[in-house]
């Protein structure tokens, strides 16, 4: 489903490379940790993964497709099959939780009937379904977070991508939110989530894949979040 090939970006102006011939490759329905110090890399494998930014050298294949390849045309195409989920949650502020989720598929083109169906699902799958006309700031953290995941998820992608979505969270929302990514994980999406919770990784139990200064050092199933190496 995701595939890296001998992978290196180095970014204008920088003499060391953020990624250095990483080489990895996540089946279908996976759900992988990606773990490593600040600046390790984790950000920039995500951005290359949607092709906000592009490999100095190697090959990203995502779903099947080499994406630095990819027309520029294809790219929203390629993006509407993965979902993204960041520490900040990114809710449009001036729309309810429902006009939120329903905007993620209103800008992908779904017709009204499939947004009448998959939006109120979706918000029952996260547990909001009560909560659909309040607005982001009526919220909790743990709350919007469950609003974001809902947005990231309404469209079905093959792919969900979270950035530290716990980062922000108290750890009982952080608990919630990882039990979200599980389920939604257990129906066939292959999740990828870059993340500094230790305790969270420890009680998972997933694989965790480790960049250090740009390179993979460890690359484990049902890993820890620390392992001495
Ligand atoms: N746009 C950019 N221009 C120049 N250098 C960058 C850019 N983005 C990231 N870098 C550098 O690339 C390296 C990897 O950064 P990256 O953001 O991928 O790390 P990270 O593991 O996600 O860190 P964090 O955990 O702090 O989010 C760092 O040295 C960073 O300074």
């Amino acid at each position: 489903m995701i595939r890296f090939e001998k992978v290196t970006k180095t970014y204008p102006g920088t003499a060391a490379p953020a990624l250095d011939q990483v080489s990895i490759d996540v089946e279908k329905g996976e759900f992988v940790f990606l773990v490593g110090a600040s600046g390790s890399g984790k950000s920039t494998a995500l951005r290359l993964i949607l092709r906000e930014t592009r490999p100095s050298a190697g090959r990203v294949h995502v779903a099947g497709k080499e994406i630095n390849r990819l027309a520029a045309w294809k790219v929203p195409r390629l993006r509407r099959q993965i979902g993204t989920v960041f520490q900040d949650f990114r809710l449009l502020q001036t729309k309810t939780v429902h006009e939120n989720v329903a905007f993620a598929l209103q800008v992908t083109g779904h017709s009204p009937k499939e947004i009448r169906t998959l939006v109120p699902e979706t918000l029952e799958l996260v547990g909001l379904d009560d909560k659909g006309g309040r607005m982001p700031d009526e919220l909790s953290g743990g709350e919007q977070q469950r609003v974001a995941l809902a947005r990231a998820y309404v469209g079905r992608p093959m792919i969900l991508i979270a950035d530290e979505p716990t980062g922000n969270l108290d750890p009982s929302s952080s608990v919630g939110i990882m039990k979200l990514l599980d389920r939604i994980n257990r129906v066939g999406t292959t999740v990828l989530m870059a993340t500094h919770d230790h305790g969270i990784v420890d009680q998972m139990r997933k694989r965790v894949i480790e960049l250090d200064h740009g390179a993979v050092v460890r690359d484990q199933a049902q890993g820890v979040y620390g392992f001495s190496h």
